[in-house]
């Protein structure tokens, strides 16, 4: 199968149009459910890419002990809080019954601890059963949640380490074979991969796209958290998850090369998030 490198101009097609004449909620609605006592920052990095990635509403979901600090960061952040520490049956059913009616996506797992695995099973099925488009990320990347995923639109994230405990197989280091193995997998199982590294990999077992980044400074914790989120941002926007996660990839990429050229390797994943209103503007239709 051929792979395309990704271009601005392949990108351009994959961001929709903004109508004049839309309301508050037309232009996306996500939900973030990630965070743990030791890992705060993830689902908030993740929240506010997706808020700048150009959507409406944004609800933020994190365990109970990280709501105020959550809350206190951004007024932007609409935070529906979990009841437990970690993502239980039980946090999941209120969650359920706290949601928007016309959420269009949902990234899931970044910094998330998980106390039953079934609990992640419930959240992920229940969300797709609504036709919520869905990323997985981090702490959501385990098998057994492959089988509820086949050809339901559904974006998975991970990092080599990740890639390895969902798929069973470490990405080799030659390009080639990794593109294969993701090709492999995402046809296996009905998905579109994102396989992050210097090089991300998208690919939804039909059509595969490189993105080859010569940012090293972006290897600083918390890239692929906002990552997350500019995934979900334009999931629910463009409801395409090969073209979601390409231009997601893309706009993250751009965004660390500005930083990266303005602060050299000490970029902070904050960095990224007010970079991305100006690498994403290009890009802007309004109709
Ligand atoms: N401020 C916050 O709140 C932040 C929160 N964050 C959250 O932290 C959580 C854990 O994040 P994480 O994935 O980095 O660690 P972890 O789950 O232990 O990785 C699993 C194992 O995989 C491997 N491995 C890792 N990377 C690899 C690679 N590129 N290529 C190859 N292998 C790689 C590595 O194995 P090793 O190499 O040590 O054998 C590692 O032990 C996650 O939920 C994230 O969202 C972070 O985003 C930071 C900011
Ligand atoms: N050497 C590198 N050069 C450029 N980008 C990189 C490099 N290594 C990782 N990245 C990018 O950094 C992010 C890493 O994602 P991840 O490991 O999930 O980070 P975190 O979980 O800390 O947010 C991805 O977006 C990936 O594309
Ligand atoms: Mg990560």
């Amino acid at each position: 199968m051929a792979q395309k490198t990704l271009t601005s101009t392949i990108v351009k097609k994959f961001i929709p149009a903004r109508k004049s004449k839309s309301r508050k909620g037309e232009n996306g609605i996500v939900l973030v459910v990630g965070g743990s006592y030791i890992y705060h920052g993830a689902p908030i990095l993740s929240s506010i890419a997706a808020l700048r990635s150009g959507t409406d509403l944004v609800y933020t979901s994190v365990p109970k002990i990280n709501v105020a600090s959550t809350r206190s960061v951004s007024p932007n952040l609409i935070v529906i809080p979990l009841v437990d520490q970690k993502l239980t049956r039980g946090a999941v059913n209120k969650l359920l019954g706290a949601l928007p009616r016309n959420l269009d996506s949902a990234t899931i797992g970044m910094g998330l601890a998980i106390q039953e695995k079934n609990s992640l099973l419930h959240l992920v099925k229940s969300l797709l059963d609504r036709d919520v488009r869905l990323s997985l990320d981090a702490s959501a990347l385990i098998p057994d949640v492959l089988p509820l995923l086949a050809n339901k639109n559904v974006v998975v994230t991970p990092h080599a380490g990740e890639f390895k405990r969902l798929f069973g197989q470490s990405p080799p280091s030659s390009k080639n074979e990794r593109v294969k193995l993701v090709e492999k997998n995402a046809k296996k199982f009905g998905i579109t991969v994102l396989l992050k590294g210097s090089t991300d990999v998208i690919s939804n077992g039909t059509t595969t796209y490189l993105y080859e980044k010569k940012i090293p400074a972006m290897t600083v914790g918390g890239t692929g958290d906002v990552l997350s989120g500019l995934v979900a941002g334009l999931l629910s926007k463009n409801r395409k998850p090969l073209e979601s996660a390409a231009a997601a990839t893309f706009i993250n990429g751009l965004a660390g090369k500005v930083v990266q050229k303005k602060l050299g390797l000490h970029m902070t994943s904050m960095d990224l998030l007010s970079e991305i209103p100006l690498v994403m503007k290009p890009f802007d239709k309004i109709v």
